[in-house]
């Protein structure tokens, strides 16, 4: 009960939290896109966060953008053709959130780069590994911060996984696995930018970067791709995808992704509840992850000792450092984000060799299952 209660309230406030006073010169975040994502993923968090404000929205149409102001009380709207490009050149705008179709992330990156901004991209970073090394070297170059927004990774719940996993107390980790799947009318339209192989779509695209990241983060290290084999939307899009992977030194793990369960019941009627399950076995026991996409909401972390009881853990806020119960693994994100802006050390950061080596495994899982690589922008400065 009490647990339903926390629940409520945690929903309730960060769906809605509340609107923070802000410090004399706060970061000014300019939104590329009025995606369904931003009010969570910049929005959201903006308005909590003492240090940032949200200055404009680019959509492209004018009416859109302007829309999306009045809903989320944003003072500028670009659109049209040159929207993007507007927002961009702002000179009030010094960080840019980018919400585009993965295809896109790549020419708006380096672009915003060129004009001096800094960029929380969304995930994945790039449509392959290619882009996504010459978008980190070039922001090195333009000495700015790019942060592919994976936002569980500023989560307290995956530190506290990882902390289970290394104090060893059951043991080394023999094996690990997941399933992510998802009854494909709850979540996407039906030309969802997720189907679209020209906008850099694909179910391991989409779903992929939760399980892989996950995995690497706890493994402290990169995996082998062995095989991966896939059922198929259309022609290059993969809509089930079952990969097997070696994590050094030889730690076997298997990724299930599935963005379009089938029903149960008769004839299938009947949506599936969505699977978000990661299990880590070690050599005296095992820990079981479920909501491992979106902590924040509601998650649970089961320890599983092979001698003696379970229990189940929830962290929705760290042990030391900034934080409450309500925010969001976008709160977290953009905490970090704006540390690091500030010369600051996060409490959690995302590298550019984090990134570049999430893009690498996505791409080796592309070529296992025959499908081609996502394609490589023409774009260049
Ligand atoms: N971190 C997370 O939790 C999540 C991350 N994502 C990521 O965010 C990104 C956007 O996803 P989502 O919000 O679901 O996508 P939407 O389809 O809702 O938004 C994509 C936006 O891209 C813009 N756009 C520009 N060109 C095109 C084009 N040719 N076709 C379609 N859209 C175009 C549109 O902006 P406009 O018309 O307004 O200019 C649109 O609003 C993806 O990279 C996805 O992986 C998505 C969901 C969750
Ligand atoms: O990032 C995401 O998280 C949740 C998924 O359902 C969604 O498709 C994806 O874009």
């Amino acid at each position: 009960m009490l647990s339903f209660i926390s629940f409520v309230q945690r929903v309730k406030k960060g769906g809605n939290p509340p609107e923070v006073e802000k410090n004399s010169q706060p970061l000014r975040f300019g939104v590329l896109g009025a995606a369904r994502i931003a009010p969570d993923a910049i929005i959201k968090p903006a308005r909590c966060h003492e240090d940032v404000v949200v200055v404009a929205i680019a959509a492209r149409s004018k009416e859109r953008a302007e829309e999306f102001a009045k809903t989320w009380s944003v003072p500028r709207a670009y659109g049209g053709v040159d929207g993007y490009k507007a927002l961009i050149d702002d000179p009030d705008v010094e960080a840019i959130y980018i919400g585009l179709p993965n295809s896109l992330h790549f020419e708006w990156t380096m672009r915003a780069l060129a004009a001096g901004k800094h960029v929380l991209c969304e995930k994945p970073i790039a449509d392959n590994e290619d882009e996504a090394c010459r978008m980190f070297s070039f922001a090195e170059e333009k000495g700015l911060i790019l942060l592919e927004a994976w936002q569980p990774r500023f989560h307290p719940s995956i530190e506290r996984v990882k902390e289970l996993i290394d104090q060893k107390s059951l043991g080394k980790m023999v094996s690990m696995s997941s399933e992510l799947g998802v009854w494909n009318d709850l979540f996407f339209l039906k030309d969802d930018i997720r189907f679209d192989y020209s906008l850099g779509g694909g179910g391991i695209m989409d779903m992929g970067p939760y399980p892989i990241s996950w995995m690497r983060y706890l493994a402290s290290s990169n995996p082998t791709v062995h095989e991966s084999s896939t059922i198929r939307r259309s022609e290059n899009i993969d809509r089930f995808m079952h990969a097997q992977l070696t994590f050094p030194p030889s730690i076997p793990a298997t990724i299930l992704t599935d963005s379009a369960m089938d029903g149960w019941g008769p004839f299938g009627l009947f949506p599936q509840w969505i699977k978000m399950v990661l299990r880590v076995d070690c050599e005296d026991g095992a820990i079981e992850v479920r909501n491992f996409v979106l902590p924040h909401v509601w998650h649970s972390i089961t320890v599983i000792p092979k001698h003696g009881r379970s229990w189940v853990e929830k962290a929705y806020k760290p042990k030391e450092g900034k934080g409450e119960e309500w925010w969001s693994a976008y709160r977290y994100q953009l905490e970090a984000f704006v540390s690091k802006v500030r010369g600051q050390e996060p409490h959690a950061w995302r590298t550019a060799e984090d990134s570049i080596d999430q893009m690498r495994i996505i791409d080796a899982m592309y070529i296992k299952s025959g499908l081609p690589l996502r394609p490589t922008s023409n774009f260049s400065l």
